[in-house]
């Protein structure tokens, strides 16, 4: 999952979006790129790490211009570690086009052989978001004659993308001279939203699109819509926004794992309130725990942080039972299931997180957290309480079991690196070692994401059930992704 945001202003945005990238930094921290566009001459520095130790001040004196973009990345594709990958990426033509991508493609092989082969085009790296790019490229290129280029013809362009790449992408590109594409996947996978602002002394107005609502309230922008599944929209240099649906059959279908565990509490998409979202996965948590486990004899509740608390202080209220904090955060280490590499994220947990012995000795606990995916938190967090004198301890997750890989832009890509894939809940108990466990159901998850609002009716969550919405995704697929991925 990675950040993206985009601006449009009559000033320069470097400084603007460097703080937006630090806003969206808990959706990447493998790497980071700036863009900006200066009249016809694009500016570009990227980086290894997070935004505060990526940027110096001379490269933001060298990102000039009032157009520009941004990136955090945490790899789903290709290699974490590589500076090469690290985005935007850039093709110089038609035009000159920079781009930026949130999600995971799919159809990568195909894609790769048909650059190739049809369009003659040389890929330079294994990323999924350079595929992307050249696919733009090569439609906007074979749908101009002679020099000048307009908004249909850009979503003309966008709309025969939509028919070749599979998968999910929420994508942000510079196309020199003719300003700022923004378009979203026809399930809508990733997030998108729009915003603009007026600037002081109605000087003029501002555009921005971003992964995440957070970043548009911090910068005082007017929130002005989520990007339709399938919509490009397109802003001049000038401030001029035009907008049109792109794709054949657009169907809202948003990623489920961003309401439990990947965005800001504070965003709201798709007109959902994550951290609502949240509370009510709490609420839906307690009963499930009610309904399996006997609650009598538990003194205490306790959140894994950061992301199980507003689920947690639900379990809690509903549950009768005292709310308390016992696993303290170390601040400066990032979040750990977004690392690459399994000895990273395993170490890190333990740096992160601390048991207080006082608020463990001699008690009940219920521990909860947001997701269960491969363990790594579980397991440690489970020794830690016990060794911090715990009596017993009870682990319910907001989230159904992840069986399955995440193939759509969160890094779980191999079936055996998940711990209740293959797994009865008391083998999953026993490999955490706790004495119960308590999973949400995918219904009541469902329920809880969904409730209050029609706009959304669906949910991507293949992780949980198996069922893959855009492309072929299939075991010969799966097989393939867990040959050649890193995990
Ligand atoms: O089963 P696992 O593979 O360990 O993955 C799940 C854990 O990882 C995430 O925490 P993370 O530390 O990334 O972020 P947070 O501080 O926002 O909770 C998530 O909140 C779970 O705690
Ligand atoms: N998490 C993401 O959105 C990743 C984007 C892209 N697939 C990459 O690996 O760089
Ligand atoms: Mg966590």
């Amino acid at each position: 999952m990675c950040g993206i945001v985009g601006i449009v202003s009559s000033e320069p945005v470097n400084q603007q979006i460097y703080d937006s990238l630090l806003l969206l930094q808990h959706r990447g921290q493998d790497s980071t790129g700036i863009a900006t566009s200066e009249d016809n001459q694009f500016h570009m520095v990227k980086a290894k790490g997070q935004v505060r130790e990526a940027y110096r001040t001379r490269d933001m004196r060298q990102l000039l211009g009032n157009v520009g973009l941004g990136h955090v990345r945490y790899a789903t594709h290709g290699s974490a570690g590589s500076e090469e990958e690290a985005q935007p990426f850039y093709v110089n033509a038609p035009y000159g086009i920079i781009l930026v991508h949130n999600g995971n493609l799919t159809n990568t092989r195909e894609l790769t052989a048909e650059l190739y082969n049809v369009d003659r085009r040389h890929l330079n790296t294994h990323s999924d978001t350079e595929l992307l790019l050249n696919v733009l490229a090569n439609e906007l290129q074979s749908g101009i004659s002679g020099l000048s280029l307009d908004a249909d013809q850009v979503f003309d362009a966008v709309g025969r993308l939509h028919e070749r790449v599979e998968g999910s992408y929420a994508a942000i590109a510079l196309i020199a001279g003719h300003g700022l594409l923004a378009f979203r996947d026809p399930f809508g996978i990733r997030p998108l939203v729009l915003g603009r602002r007026e600037l002081p002394g109605g000087s003029g107005e501002e555009w921005i699109v971003a992964s995440e609502s957070l970043v548009l309230e911090s910068g005082g922008y007017e929130v002005v819509r989520d990007v339709e599944p399938g919509e490009a929209v397109l802003i001049s240099p000038d401030g001029w926004m035009y907008s049109r649906q792109c794709a054949a059959e657009p169907r809202l279908v948003p990623c489920a794992f961003e309401y439990i565990y990947l965005a800001r509490p504070d965003s709201v998409m798709n007109g959902i309130s994550v951290y609502d979202a949240r509370l009510r996965l709490g609420n839906a948590l307690a009963e499930q725990i009610i309904a399996e486990a006997p609650t009598g004899d538990i003194d205490v509740v306790m959140p894994i942080p950061d992301s199980a608390r507003p689920s947690a202080m639900q379990v809690a209220q509903k549950l009768g039972i005292e709310y308390r904090e016992g696993f303290f955060k170390n601040r400066y280490v990032g979040r750990t299931f977004i690392m690459p590499g399994q000895a990273v994220r395993k170490k890190t947990v333990r740096q992160k997180l601390n048991a207080m012995s006082t608020e463990f000795r001699g008690k009940n606990v219920l521990i909860v957290d947001d997701s269960i995916v491969r363990g790594t938190t579980s397991r440690e967090i489970v020794e830690m309480a016990r060794s911090a004198g715990a009596a017993s301890v009870t682990f319910a997750s907001a989230a159904p079991p992840v069986l399955y890989p995440h193939v759509y832009g969160i890094n779980m890509p191999t079936r055996r690196e998940l711990i209740a894939h293959g797994r009865s809940l008391d083998d999953v108990a026993e490999e955490i070692g706790a004495d119960r466990l308590v999973y949400q159901t995918v219904e009541a998850m469902d329920r809880a994401i969904l409730e209050g609002q029609d706009r959304v009716t669906e949910l991507e969550k293949s992780c949980f059930t198996g069922e893959y919405i855009a492309g072929r995704v299939d075991e010969e697929y799966l097989a393939w992704v867990e040959a050649t991925q890193e995990s």
